[in-house]
């Protein structure tokens, strides 16, 4: 009999509220990696062990070395992620993958060159996308697919909770299978998949304090797990953030921590209902020898037509509403987190 009545948990790992990640092995004896559990892409990667010897990101990480599984299945075929931030470059191979306990025969990419920027920053080893199908390059069939093909998840959903303290731990959970009573209270309210095959809602406007700001024509609000912050369109993010008196410096924006408890709620309209986040939710606040740094977790980004305009509503967002994501039903549901 299954312990867990068909849901599978992982447990996170959460890095200065900017980073969550969690353990699955590739390989047979395993081989342990550290990964993202990213909705805003298809595909599952890690360093390979015949990564280029220039590749620093590469070395500073743990490497797949497919000699040593002998579940390995050669493929050879070229791979390449370009994420906004940076670019990873390698080969395709097959082997089982465990997630959680589950073990999958899975296609994954093995990087042999990772861009430095911003990979050197990188906690964790590689990324695990649990986007949809058609969102996967080479369109390799993804991990939570390849689960449910197997039919013993009690239902077709995965949840995500991001502990909003980086003391707490573990400082996260994937939940495969089901929702987690214990990191959620209230009901929840789901909200359709806009599009067929993305993890993202239409969004009916964002507020700062009682004021609809923007987005009030209606906008795209996109769902990311693989974020750290809230992006949105660069120009509205300048306005929100000048409204709030943050100031932008090469690392992002900051607020003098004298002003953060005077600081407005920022309301985002999903599915007829209202996701406030206070300055609780969306300041992280930094002691450093030289003073406090009080850093607002949000980013201009511009996603050119046709995908953007876009919001991705991101860790900081999740961290406050615990996030199901029902392949089932092609739904999104949100409830309080505790
Ligand atoms: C919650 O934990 C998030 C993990 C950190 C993500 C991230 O902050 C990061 C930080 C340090 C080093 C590497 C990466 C990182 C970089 C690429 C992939 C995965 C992680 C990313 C920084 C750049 C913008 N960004 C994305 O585009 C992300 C958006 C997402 N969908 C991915 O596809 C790429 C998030």
């Amino acid at each position: 009999a299954d312990p867990n009545n068909g849901t599978v948990p992982t447990p996170l790992t959460n890095y200065l509220d900017t980073q969550y990640f969690g353990e699955i092995s590739i390989g047979s004896p395993a081989q342990m990696f550290n990964v993202v559990f990213d909705t805003g892409s298809a595909n599952l990667w890690v360093p390979s062990q015949r990564c280029s010897p220039f590749s620093t990101a590469c070395f500073t990480h743990n490497r797949y070395d497919s000699s040593q599984s002998h579940t390995h299945v050669e493929n050879g075929t070229g791979f390449s992620i370009n994420y906004a931030s940076g670019t990873i470059r390698g080969f395709l191979s097959e082997d089982v993958v465990v997630v959680g306990g589950l073990p999958v025969v899975q296609v994954f990419a093995e990087a042999t060159s990772l861009s430095a920027m911003p990979f050197i920053f990188a906690k964790f080893d590689g990324v695990l996308g649990m986007g949809y199908p058609n969102v996967a390059i080479d369109g390799i069939t993804p991990v939570f697919d390849q689960i449910m093909s197997q039919h013993i998840l009690k239902e077709e959903v995965f949840s995500i909770y991001y502990s909003r303290d980086p003391k707490q731990s573990p400082g996260g959970e994937l939940l495969l299978g089901g929702t987690d009573p214990n990191y959620y209270t209230g009901n929840f309210n789901y909200l359709e998949t806009r599009e067929m095959g993305k993890w993202e809602v239409t969004m009916k406007g964002v507020a700062v304090g009682a004021e609809m700001m923007f987005c009030a024509e209606g906008c795209t609000a996109v769902i990311d797990t693989g974020s750290s912050y809230i992006t949105g369109p660069a120009s509205s993010v300048s306005m929100l953030m000048k409204t709030i008196g943050a100031q932008l410096d090469e690392t992002g924006y900051k607020v003098n921590c004298d002003t953060v408890k005077m600081l407005p709620s920022v309301t985002f309209h999903l599915g007829g209902q209202d996701y406030s986040l206070t300055h609780e939710d969306y300041i992280i606040w930094q002691s450093q020898f030289e003073g406090d740094v009080c850093i607002v977790t949000f980013r201009g980004l511009d996603v050119p037509p046709p995908t953007g305009p876009i919001w991705i509503l991101g860790a900081n967002f999740i961290a406050r509403y615990y996030t199901e994501f029902d392949r089932r039903n092609n739904r999104i549901g949100f409830a309080a987190a505790v």
